[in-house]
């Protein structure tokens, strides 16, 4: 039992207290002590069984370079589950200087006493160093496998709402219902995470019939203001910024979303942002999103490949914009953007809204406080507002705010876990915008 020796308080995590495997008693703890040590021994399980492909793709080299790669990846295991410091970073990417100063500012750097959010970002970068410091693999994504695999397992929902998607450009539909619903299925995308359910990919073929009855289990619901300013038209925005999570099934759901928003007209542009590294498994980069599209194209199902050629056209005519900023993969929760990247701050004021998806990037927006789950959302926000802001997430871990008073007690009395089993979910919007000049 390597814990017994690590100052940690035998508690719940305090009311506002930062989300921290300090609290044995949290989620944090677990996520520290068995989730994190978990998925780095899938990542070392994964890359052994497929060594040979990865030398057929990336050389001879790789394959001695590998045995290197799953010795680091074990040595992190061990730092993370004695407790140990957090380490500078010694690549010479351009983000590390600022991964460095902000170690240094943290009072608690070792894994279990540091704020979570920091921890576990932590553990991704130093994954990601160790493929920097190699000569012959240092563009290898070790999550590129299990993402690649989860949205194979997701194909028959994948083909199901493209046809959907595709019936419905053509109908005159009632625009407002049709937008809350598809709101409503990239919620439940979000349940589709690798790094949560450690792999095991939800089925999500049945979301169609079920979506009313999914519709209890939305704890907080502002459709109708995210509605109300999606579909504004005297903003003078035509830019909608989407803040993308996971790939596979979830981003087939946000692609959808991005679609409707353009075929009716709410905006001339999307804005989406992915991850500049391999993060948090299953989170979506440049290279993970190319390889959608591409499946798309080369799929035998009509639908499917009309939706491919279709969003293929939106990227090459620019009306779909990838964007990559090294924010979103260090460990700064969103209050410090204006600070830490006021260029990345000021190109959301620029948007009209903006979508935020999944749990971390929802933990980012409320500072991975433990707030009073009826603290109004632009409390818990801290200052945060470049546009008006919507999140889609589904509740995997003990932070949450703009709850009705009563609501999250009710949830616990009936559900202890309610607050992690990713089976409730938000949509929540924020308009107490705060410009930078
Ligand atoms: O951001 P997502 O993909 O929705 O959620 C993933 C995740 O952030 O949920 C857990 C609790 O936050 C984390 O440990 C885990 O990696
Ligand atoms: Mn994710």
């Amino acid at each position: 039992e390597c814990t017994e020796n690590i100052p940690i308080m035998d508690i719940i995590t305090p009311r506002n207290a930062s989300l921290s495997g300090f609290y044995k008693r949290s989620f944090a703890y677990f996520t520290i002590k068995e989730r994190l040590p978990r998925i780095l021994t899938q990542s070392i399980d994964i890359l052994v069984r497929n060594k040979d492909d990865i030398g057929e793709e990336y050389g001879e080299k790789a394959k001695q370079e590998l045995k290197t790669v799953i010795g680091e990846l074990s040595k992190l295991k061990y730092e993370i589950q004695t407790n140990k410091p957090m380490l500078n970073i010694t690549s010479n990417a351009s983000d590390v200087k600022l991964y460095n100063d902000f170690l240094t500012q943290q009072p608690n750097k070792t894994y279990f006493t540091a704020v979570w959010l920091h921890a576990e970002c932590y553990m991704y970068r130093r994954i990601r160093e160790i493929f920097e410091l190699t000569e012959s693999l240092r563009s290898y994504d070790p999550f590129s496998i299990q993402k690649r695999s989860a949205y194979e397992t997701n194909s028959a929902a994948v083909l199901q709402l493209s046809k959907y998607l595709v019936s419905n450009l053509t109908d005159p539909i009632d625009t407002k219902s049709e937008f809350i619903k598809l709101l409503k299925l990239n919620l439940w995308g979000n349940q589709c995470d690798l790094s949560f359910s450690s792999g095991i990919v939800e089925d999500c073929s049945d979301w169609f019939q079920i979506l009313d009855s999914m519709q209890a289990n939305i704890v907080s619901d502002h459709s109708e203001d995210v509605w109300s300013a999606v579909s504004d038209a005297n903003a003078t925005s035509r830019i909608i910024d989407i803040v993308l999570d996971n790939s596979g099934y979830e981003l087939f759901t946000d692609l959808c979303l991005a679609d409707f928003l353009i075929s009716h007209k709410f905006a001339d542009s999307i804005r989406i942002y992915v991850k500049t590294i391999p993060w948090f498994v299953s989170d979506v980069m440049t290279s993970d999103f190319n390889w959608t599209l591409q499946q798309l194209l080369n799929s035998k199902e009509k639908d499917m490949k009309y939706l491919g050629q279709r969003w293929t056209k939106y990227v090459n005519d620019q009306i779909w914009t990838i964007v990559e900023h090294d924010f979103f993969t260090l460990p700064h929760d969103y209050s410090l953007m204006a600070s830490t990247a006021p260029a990345l701050y000021k190109q959301m004021q620029e948007a009209k809204v903006v979508i935020f998806k999944g749990d971390l990037n929802y933990r980012k927006l409320l500072g991975e406080k433990n707030w009073e789950p009826s603290t109004p959302c632009k409390v818990a926000l801290q200052g945060f507002g470049p546009s008006k802001i919507v999140t889609l997430r589904t509740v995997k871990c003990q932070l949450i705010c703009g709850l009705e008073p009563g609501v999250a007690e009710a949830l616990s009395a009936k559900d202890p876990e309610w607050e992690t089993t990713g089976k409730y979910g938000v949509i929540q919007y924020c308009d107490d915008i705060r410009k930078l000049e």
